[in-house]
C-alpha cells in the first residue's frame, strides 16, 4: 500500500529549476532514503512535502488526499512529522518542556494530561528520562539530537520525515538510533530519511530513492542502489570533493 504518492512535483526558485520533475512513491510500514549529492533538492523536496514551500505543479497525496496548498502545521495534522537538519530546539526551556510544547503546538486533539504521560513515554524511548529536567542548552551533541527526534517521535503521526538525524552521532548513538528507527518501523510507521552516511543508508533502509539534479535517478533496494557503479561514482564523486574542500578550509 503507497503511504506517499508525488506525482510531477516541480518547483524553481526565480529561473533556477530545482526539482524539474519528481515521481516518488513510499510504501506503507518501509523505510526509505532519499540519497544525493549536495544539493540534489532533498530539503526542497522535503519542505514541498510539509508545506514550507509551495510546488509550481504537481501533486503530493497523502491518505487519498492532495497536501499542496496546506500550511505545515495542517499537513502534520494529517499526519505527517518531519524533523529539520539544524535542530529547531527552545534552549531555555527543560528537555521534558521541549517535548511538550511540540506536541501541544501542533494542535493535537489529546488533552494535557496525555500530552504528559505520552512526553514521559518518548523520553524513556530516546533514553532522556533522566534528563527530563535539564535545560535543552546544556545537552551533549547527540543527547540535542535525540531530543529532536523525541519532538517529533512524540507526535501522532504516521509518517516521518527525517533530515539527516544521525549525523555526527557515533558508534553507540548510532546503535540507538537504528533502534529507534526499527521500532518505529515495527509499530508501522513510515519513514523518508535523508542520509548522507551511507552505512547508516545500507543498514537502516528497506528502499533508497537516489536523487541528482532534482530527479529520482533509481528508485530500488539497497543492494541493488550499490551494486550499481553510475550511483556510486556520481554520489562518492561529489562527496569527496566536498572532503577534500572542508579538509583545505580547515
Ligand atoms: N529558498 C531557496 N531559494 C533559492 N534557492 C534555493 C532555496 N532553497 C534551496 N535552494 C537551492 O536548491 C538547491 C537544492 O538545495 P537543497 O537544500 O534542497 O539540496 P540538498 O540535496 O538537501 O543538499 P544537502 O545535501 O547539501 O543538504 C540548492 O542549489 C539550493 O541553493
Amino acid at each position: 500500500m503507497s503511504a506517499l504518492d508525488i506525482r510531477g512535483l516541480r518547483k524553481a526558485f526565480g529561473g533556477n529549476v530545482i526539482i524539474p520533475d519528481v515521481t516518488l512513491e513510499l510504501e506503507q510500514g518501509l523505510i526509505t532514503s532519499l540519497v544525493g549529492p549536495n544539493g540534489a533538492g532533498k530539503t526542497t523536496l522535503f519542505n514541498l512535502i510539509t508545506g514550507f514551500l509551495r510546488p509550481d505543479a504537481g501533486v503530493v497525496h497523502y491518505k487519498g488526499r492532495d497536501l499542496v496548498g496546506l500550511t505545515p502545521q495542517k499537513v502534520t495534522r494529517r499526519g505527517i512529522a518531519r524533523s529539520f537538519q539544524d535542530l529547531r530546539l527552545f534552549n531555555d526551556m527543560s528537555v521534558f518542556e521541549n517535548v511538550l510544547v511540540g506536541q501541544e503546538s501542533s494542535l493535537s486533539l489529546w488533552g494535557r494530561k496525555q500530552h504528559y504521560e505520552n512526553t514521559e513515554a518518548v523520553l524513556e524511548r530516546v533514553g532522556l528520562s533522566a534528563q527530563r529536567d535539564t535545560r535543552a542548552s546544556e545537552l551533549s551533541y547527540a543527547e540535542r539530537k535525540f531530543l529532536n527526534l523525541a519532538r517529533i517521535m512524540a507526535l501522532d503521526v504516521d509518517l516521518f520525515l527525517l533530515d539527516e538525524p544521525a549525523s555526527g552521532l557515533d558508534g553507540p548513538s548510532r546503535q540507538t538510533f537504528h533502534a529507534l528507527l526499527r521500532s518505529l518501523k515495527a509499530e508501522g510507521h513510515t519513514v523518508l530519511l535523508i542520509e548522507h552516511n551511507l552505512d547508516i543508508v545500507r543498514e537502516v533502509s528497506d528502499r533508497i530513492a537516489f536523487l541528482n539534479k532534482g530527479e529520482v535517478m533509481a528508485f530500488d533496494t539497497p543492494d541493488r542502489i550499490f551494486a550499481d557503479d553510475t550511483l556510486t561514482d556520481l554520489y562518492f564523486g561529489t562527496a569527496n570533493r566536498k572532503k577534500e574542500a572542508s579538509a583545505c578550509s580547515s
